[in-house]
This record gives C-alpha cells, structure tokens and sequence, in this order.
C-alpha cells in the first residue's frame, strides 16, 4: 500500500502514472512520509497537504512543504506533481493568522522570509506544478495555485477562491498581485484584489483564476490527465519557456525582498492592523458551524 501521510502536518505519496503494480519501500526522514523513488517511471508525484483543520500555512508547515519541494525538485525521477489537499474543510485557508498576529517584529520577519522562499521555489520550479484544489481556497492559500503551472477547481459551492486580504483589512503582496495579473489580466486584478473577491467555481472559471471546473470526485483524475498532456512535451524545452515567461516576475521579489519584509513588518506590527486581524480571526470562531 502506498505509505500514508502522519495524521499532522505534511505528507506526499507518489504513485506510478503507468499503473504498474508493486510498491517501493516507504521511509521516513523527520517525521515526514517519503517514499524513496528509484523507479524511472514515476514521473509525477501526488503532494498532499495536511495540516488540520485547515491547511493555513503556520511557520512549521510551510517550512516542512519547502523541504519536501526541495526534495522532489532535485529527485530526477520526478517531472511534476500535483498539488492538493488532504484536510476535508480547505484547499488552504492561507497564511494562520495566528502567526501574523501578538507576535513580535522578529516573529514576522522570519514568517514573510519563509513565505517568500516558498514562493520562489514554486514560482520558478522546474517541475510541473498542477494545483487540484477540492476546497476553499483564501488569500495567502492562492499561493500554491497561482505559482502553479495549470488549476483544477471542484466545482462545489463552498469552493470559493480569490485574494481576500482587504477584507482583514490587509493588502495582497505584490508577489501575489503580479501572478494573479499575468493569469487574469490588469483590469480583473484590479477588481478582485480590491474587492477581496472570493470566487465561486463557475466565475472563478469564467475570470480565469482556474482553468477548469470538475466535479469533486473528478478533481484528481483530471488533473492526472492534464499531467499526462504537459510531461508529453520535452522538458528541456517546456523549462525553457517557463523561465523566460516567469523570470521577470520572479526577478522583482528577488530584487526587493529585503524592503518587502521591511514593509511587511512595519505593517503587520501597526496596532489598527493587529486590531483589525484579532477581530477577523474572533469573528472566524463565531462562524463555527
Ligand atoms: C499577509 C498578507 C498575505 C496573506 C494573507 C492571508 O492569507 S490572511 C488569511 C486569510 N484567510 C481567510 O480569510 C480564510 C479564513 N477561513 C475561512 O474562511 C474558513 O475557515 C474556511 C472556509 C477555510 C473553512 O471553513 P469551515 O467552516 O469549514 O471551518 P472554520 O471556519 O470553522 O475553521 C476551522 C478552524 O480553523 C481556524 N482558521 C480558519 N482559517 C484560519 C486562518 N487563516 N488562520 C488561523 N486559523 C484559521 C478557525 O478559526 C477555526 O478554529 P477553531 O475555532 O476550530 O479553533
């Protein structure tokens, strides 16, 4: 049997796309499952994201989800993988707000550091990245999709995507304004990220934040399918262009990192600020159903 995830934090099992039977023996390295891959034909590698109830990004787990995109980067038997989440109520309900809020300016310094790494590595990954996205996605959890390479959203009510920082009363980084541009254009953009729009399936397709809509239970294997169509293309020459297309985007945070954690602290450490998170974050345990 494939080797499961730990019940916390983040697991990833890979999977021959040939359907070919036997299993590779499972190992774990720092309390993350890994299945050691030493068989060519596994091209893609499944990336399942656990961290109950929600899969906000706490420091611990985007930590533990860079290690683990390290590791499948430099594994040459890998060509892509498919993103997507293993926590029944979210795809990622974003950054835990928990990590941005009474904590100190060396506290979000290294948080936004972190953040940014993981976006770098995602945005300029070698690797074929397909988000399959099964649940709400919110802010900051747009990370993964927009720095991902297709995006298939289940086509469910309560499968609502968008940046919606403005409604904490925060802004979006540029780093995420610039992605979601390039996939939806400078009118659009401007619309949903200062609204704080939270898109439903069928107008999440529409705007373009996705790329296909499926129904729940077809999430995963269209996303194998739509694998299949990009590994058939040579690698080479698919990085190739993904560099030239993504490298200027990229270049601006590299350039700027060190001011863009300036600002970010500075802002994240203002009281009206701080106020105004504690009171999303109150108002999130209210709605409890
Ligand atoms: C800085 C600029 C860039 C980025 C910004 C961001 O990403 S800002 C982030 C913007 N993100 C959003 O605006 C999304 C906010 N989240 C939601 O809208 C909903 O939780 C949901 C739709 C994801 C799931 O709905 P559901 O009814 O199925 O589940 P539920 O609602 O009952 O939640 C379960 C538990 O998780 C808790 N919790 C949830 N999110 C967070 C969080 N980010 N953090 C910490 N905790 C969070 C929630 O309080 C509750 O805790 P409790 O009471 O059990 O201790």
């Amino acid at each position: 049997m494939p080797h499961l995830p730990p019940a916390q934090g983040l697991g990833f099992r890979m999977r021959p796309s040939g359907g070919k039977s036997g299993r590779p023996a499972a190992r774990s390295v720092h309390g993350v499952s890994e299945v050691s891959a030493s068989w060519w034909w596994w091209s893609q590698a499944p990336l399942q994201l656990k961290n109950l109830p929600v899969n906000s990004f706490s420091l611990e787990f985007l930590t533990e989800l860079i290690i683990n995109l390290e590791k499948l980067e430099n594994d040459k038997t890998f060509r892509g993988i498919i993103i997507t989440s293993d926590c029944p109520k979210a795809f990622s309900a974003g950054v835990d707000l928990r990590e941005i809020c009474g904590k100190n300016p060396a506290h979000y310094t290294e948080y936004w550091k972190v953040l940014q790494d993981l976006w770098l590595r995602l945005y300029l990954s070698n690797l074929v990245l397909i988000s399959a996205i099964n649940g709400p996605c919110a802010a900051g959890g747009c990370l993964i999709p927009l720095t991902s390479d297709y995006r298939i959203l289940a086509d469910n009510p309560k499968c609502l995507i968008g940046l919606n920082e403005t409604r904490l009363g925060i802004s979006a980084p540029f780093w995420f304004k610039d992605p979601l541009v390039n996939i939806i254009g400078h009118r659009a953009s401007e619309h949903a990220l200062q609204l704080g729009l939270l898109f439903p399936p069928a107008e999440a397709l529409q705007v373009g934040i996705v790329d296909k809509v499926v129904p729940k239970d077809q999430v995963q294997s269209t996303a194998l399918s739509v694998m299949t169509q990009w590994l058939a293309i040579p690698d080479h020459a698919r990085q190739l262009t993904k560099n030239m297309i993504r490298k200027p985007t990229a270049d601006l945070l590299v350039k700027h990192r060190d001011t863009d954690i300036q600002n970010f602290v500075s802002f994240i450490s203002r009281d009206s600020i701080q106020k105004s998170l504690q009171m999303y974050l109150a108002k999130l345990k209210q709605n409890k159903d």
